[in-house]
């Protein structure tokens, strides 16, 4: 089976669904953010600080050609859809899914998460257009959930059916 890349703003839920997806499939999973940690020796919020977010997109976009593109789920950091670039790789190798969520619940999920910088430097209404900003992107996914109102097992349950039912 191809690369499962999940795709999302910050709180929709990839690392959280990709976890339990690994699980269910028995596959791998690599969390894009969480290897870049590793290999960097730093944490997300101090490579902002320390590098800027400029060196932390190369970062990114260098991980994501590194890693497996067979039998892995990979969840990816919230802003990898930025670069064109990654877009096309995980389309090209692998199945995209986008985990959707409505700003209002990712705001809820997010209220006491001091891990993310963009989170922290930003105002609501910043977030907002951002969000906005990315959802085309996103949307370029080869399959859509909205997570808004489900449960982190109800979500595995329909990608693995979709993933069952789909020419993937
Ligand atoms: N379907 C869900 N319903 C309720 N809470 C959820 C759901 N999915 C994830 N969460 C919670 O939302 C928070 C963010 O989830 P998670 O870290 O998986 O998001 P992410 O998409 O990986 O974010 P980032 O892009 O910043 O890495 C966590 O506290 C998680 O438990
Ligand atoms: O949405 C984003 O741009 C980010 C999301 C996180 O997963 C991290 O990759 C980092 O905090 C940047
Ligand atoms: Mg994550």
């Amino acid at each position: 089976m191809k690369a499962i890349y999940l795709t999302g703003f910050m709180g929709a839920g990839k690392t959280t669904v990709g976890k339990r997806l690994g699980e269910v499939l028995q596959l791998p999973v690599i969390d894009t953010d969480a290897y870049i940690e590793q290999q960097v020796g730093k944490t997300i919020a101090d490579i902002f600080a320390e590098e800027g977010e400029g060196v932390f997109r190369a970062y990114e976009r260098e991980v994501l050609k590194k890693l497996p593109t067979e039998h892995i789920v990979i969840t990816t950091g919230g802003g990898i859809v930025i670069q064109e670039e990654n877009r096309r790789f995980m389309s090209n190798h692998g199945i995209v899914i986008y985990l959707h969520c409505e700003l209002h619940e990712l705001f809820r999920r997010l209220a006491d998460d001091a891990t993310r910088p963009l989170l922290m430097e930003n105002k609501q209404s910043q977030m907002k257009q951002l969000f906005e900003q990315r959802l085309p992107w996103y949307r370029q996914a080869h399959i859509t959930i909205d997570t808004t109102n489900r449960t982190v097992d109800d979500i595995v349950e329909t990608i693995v059916s979709l993933l069952k039912s789909s020419r993937f």
